[in-house]
């Protein structure tokens, strides 16, 4: 059984086909990469799953339960975490305190329970020197850190990363991966959209390329990376 399912999803701006008649599923517990060219419609995708966006065709499946209607907030009640390409922390409040409003009002989490969470998540994701820190000023490995926390706070089933490894360094890059790799290895689910393809494939069991919205190929990273086309279309690379 399919823990998410996309069936067919379909999504327009205007006249720009961004998603077009999109389907895949996702196992409990799996690592699913999509890669693409820019602009090829990766983040609209993940915007159709968490309920940010509607599709105009096709239906998005939680647990084979259609949650096309739902609204984000129902979706990560349900399981469905995500850290956006863009930090988006509440920048006047501290680490901490950003992590206890996700557990709280995302993750459902009350009274002794959503404290508990967060310090667990503070050392899960190496942020415990920095809890009492206002995230505005953290730099960007901290701040990626801190979007990974906020997500993982909401308790996901599936957690969606948008680029998270994009802007760093190659130290700071092993060392989010170790940390993405942990998380999975608890049983998490993980749909990862990165550009930073040596990150990507030392987590991922499969690879999905999108290209103007539709999925190119679906297969293993060595699969999908060996494909003439994928290279043409992704890398640049004259087939
Ligand atoms: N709300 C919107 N209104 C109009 N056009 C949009 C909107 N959101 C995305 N687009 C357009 O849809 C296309 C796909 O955007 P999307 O962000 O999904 O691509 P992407 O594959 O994530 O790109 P990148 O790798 O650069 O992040 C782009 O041409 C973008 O300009």
């Amino acid at each position: 059984m399919a823990i998410l399912s996309l069936q067919g999803a379909s999504k327009s701006f205007g006249a720009l086909k961004v998603t077009d008649d999109v389907s895949f599923d996702l196992a409990p517990g799996e690592a699913l990469g999509i890669i693409g060219p820019n602009g090829a419609g990766k983040s609209t995708l993940f915007n159709l799953i968490t309920g940010n966006l509607r599709p105009d065709a096709g239906r998005v499946m939680l647990d084979e339960r259609d949650i096309t209607a739902e609204t984000p907030m129902q979706r990560c009640a349900s399981g469905i975490g995500r850290s956006f390409q863009i930090p988006q922390p509440f920048d006047h409040l501290t680490v901490y305190e950003n992590l206890l409003v996700a557990a709280r009002f995302g993750g459902g989490l009350s009274g002794a329970a959503a404290p508990a969470v967060c310090m667990d998540i503070l050392q899960r994701t190496g942020l415990s020197a920095l809890a009492d820190r206002k995230a505005g000023g953290l730099p960007l490995l901290n701040r990626k850190r801190l979007e990974l926390a906020r997500a993982l706070a909401t308790r996901p089933r599936v957690i969606l990363l948008d680029e998270i490894a994009g802007g760093l360094t190659d130290a700071e890059c092993v060392d989010l991966v170790a940390t993405i790799r942990a998380i999975h290895a608890e049983g998490t689910a993980i749909i990862w959209i990165e550009h930073v393809l040596h990150a990507l494939t030392s987590v991922v069991t499969r690879l999905i390329a999108l290209n103007f919205g539709r999925v190119l190929m679906s297969g293993t990273p060595e699969e999908v990376m060996a494909s003439p086309q994928v290279q043409e279309i992704y890398l640049g690379i004259e087939a």
